[in-house]
């Protein structure tokens, strides 16, 4: 099997100490992390967030992005809930990686929107591979998700995965006048589901 599960250790943040468990995908090298609070073993339903990287949004506090609130709001509901699992996965720009992703700002700084950047460099709309879920749910023994996401690939994702979602919880987006044209086009061409 590509993916190995490396070590597990304690990882305090703002919102609690969590438990961070590192995987390998051996496959394109990549490493990926998933914080659990409490006991997600057990067969009930577990809140998650399956969080795509944004080095830009997460670290970097870029307003081009719901990313970096998003990730916050993923573990403060966790850490409020006493209990649930954040899958980081090292999909950066969608899949196509940071430098690319720089690339596609270039355009969109010209006038594209998010899809119509990706494609004008030859990339799909959306190139996120969630194959790695399996694994790393299969060694948590996770079996039941009630996921935050506006996402429904997600969704499917983990039913592919063999994992039942009982609820998708919407996620809350932060409008800023840069992120708006970014918001709208998720809605519009990507298939997020927004309330708000
Ligand atoms: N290619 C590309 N990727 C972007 C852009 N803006 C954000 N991303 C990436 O998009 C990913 C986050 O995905 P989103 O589509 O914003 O949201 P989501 O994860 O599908 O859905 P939620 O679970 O509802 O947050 C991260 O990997 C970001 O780096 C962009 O303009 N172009
Ligand atoms: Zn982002």
């Amino acid at each position: 099997m590509p993916t190995r599960y490396v070590e597990s250790a304690r990882l305090p943040t703002d919102w609690g100490v969590f438990d961070m468990h590192g995987f390998e995908d051996a496959s394109d090298n990549k490493e990926h992390v998933v914080l659990t609070m409490g006991d997600v073993s057990d067969g009930e339903p577990v809140l998650a967030r399956v969080h795509s990287e944004c080095l830009t949004g997460d670290a970097l506090f870029s307003l081009r992005c719901d990313c970096g609130n998003q990730l916050e709001a993923g573990l403060k509901a966790i850490s409020e809930a006493g209990r649930g699992a954040l899958f980081y996965l090292r999909q950066e720009g969608r899949g196509i990686g940071l430098l690319n992703k720089i690339r596609a700002y270039k355009l969109q700084d010209a006038g594209a929107d998010t899809v119509e950047a990706n494609e004008q460099l030859g990339f799909g709309a959306d190139m996120r591979d969630y194959s790695i879920l399996g694994p790393m749910l299969e060694h948590l023994n996770i079996q039941q998700v009630r996921l935050m996401t506006n996402n429904p690939r997600k969704v499917a994702a983990l039913e592919a995965a063999g994992v039942n979602v009982v609820e998708r919880i919407p996620v809350h987006t932060d409008h800023n006048p840069h992120n708006e044209k970014y918001l709208k086009t998720k809605g519009a061409k990507l298939g997020h589901l927004f309330n708000d």
